[in-house]
């Protein structure tokens, strides 16, 4: 017999990819397991398909950066705690030192959804009772019919996950001038927000012409990221979506200050915050 929950949940993270460097993402999560009926004539009870996987996504992928740790632009070391890595992709090197819990190592040699998907049910089998003999996990992306980016941050005051330096969403945005949706602002604003890192200006530590260092200390730890600078978009505030809807709204107000300007900020699928100026 075979049982399947779709979009059991979503997840949340950034991934180190070799042409596009640094990418935030959002992926839904689809479950399939084989297995013989138990005495209560079910493969598995749906509501211990759901608490288990969502928990063990939640930590294994959500809030995290994951690492493809076969790839040739790699390397890395363990020091006690923290990990160490440098990344060096075809748009530039990037560098990192964060408490462990912040990555997860994927056995592949690049990260998309069927690696992570396969590694993932390699992983989680051992979550299922033996009566279960297959375990598939299916990711995709959210259907999406207008403009998206992704970005990635970290919110150091954030009492959770989030304060983890490099973990990200694939959002869409709507924005609407007059009260008429604009899709071309839309278009223009996540051209010019593909593949982000959204940095807070208080956590840069150093700068050049060609690299951007940000550091803190948050409960968790240590956070330090080194980016080239033309994958970075700097903002005075705090990144959370509130603040990124405000940003958007009040740059485009300087641009066209006789309109009201609306935007609709999500970060990932579902939620969000909007600012109208
Ligand atoms: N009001 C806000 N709350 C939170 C924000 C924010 O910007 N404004 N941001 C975050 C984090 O950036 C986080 O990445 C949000 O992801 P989410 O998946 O919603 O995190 P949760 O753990 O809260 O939700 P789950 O569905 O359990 O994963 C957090 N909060």
């Amino acid at each position: 017999m075979y049982l399947f929950v779709d979009q059991l949940t979503n997840v949340d993270f950034s991934y180190l990819d070799p042409k596009r460097g640094l990418v935030g993402e959002t992926w839904l999560a689809d479950f399939g397991l084989q297995g013989a009926l138990d005495q209560n004539s079910m493969v598995c009870d749906f509501g211990v398909v759901k608490k288990t996987f969502r928990q063990w996504l939640d930590l294994t992928l959500d809030h995290k950066l994951l690492v493809p740790s076969q790839s040739p632009c790699l390397s890395y070391q363990l020091n006690d705690t923290y990990i160490e890595l440098s990344w060096k992709s075809q748009r530039g090197e990037m560098t990192l030192s964060v408490p462990e819990s912040a990555i997860t190592l994927i056995d592949a040699a690049e990260i998309t959804p069927q690696s992570v998907a396969h590694w993932c049910a390699d992983q989680a089998k051992k979550l299922m009772p033996n009566s279960v003999s297959q375990l598939d996990i299916e990711f995709n992306p959210e259907v999406i019919s207008g403009y998206s980016y992704h970005y990635s941050h970290g919110l150091k005051k954030h009492d959770g996950n989030c304060q983890r330096i490099a973990h990200g969403h694939r959002s869409t945005i709507n924005i609407s001038k007059n009260g008429i949706r604009d899709f071309d602002l839309e278009r223009q604003w996540c051209q010019r927000w593909s593949d982000i890192y959204v940095g807070t200006k208080e956590d840069i530590i150093s700068e050049n012409d060609s690299q951007i260092q940000f550091s803190y200390q948050a409960e968790q730890g240590k956070f330090t990221l080194q980016l080239p600078k033309h994958w970075c978009y700097i903002v005075d505030t705090d990144t959370t979506v509130e603040q990124i809807a405000k940003h958007i709204a009040c740059t485009l107000k300087q641009q066209n200050q006789q309109d009201e300007i609306k935007v609709k900020a999500f970060e990932g699928i579902g939620k969000g915050a909007i600012y109208i100026c």
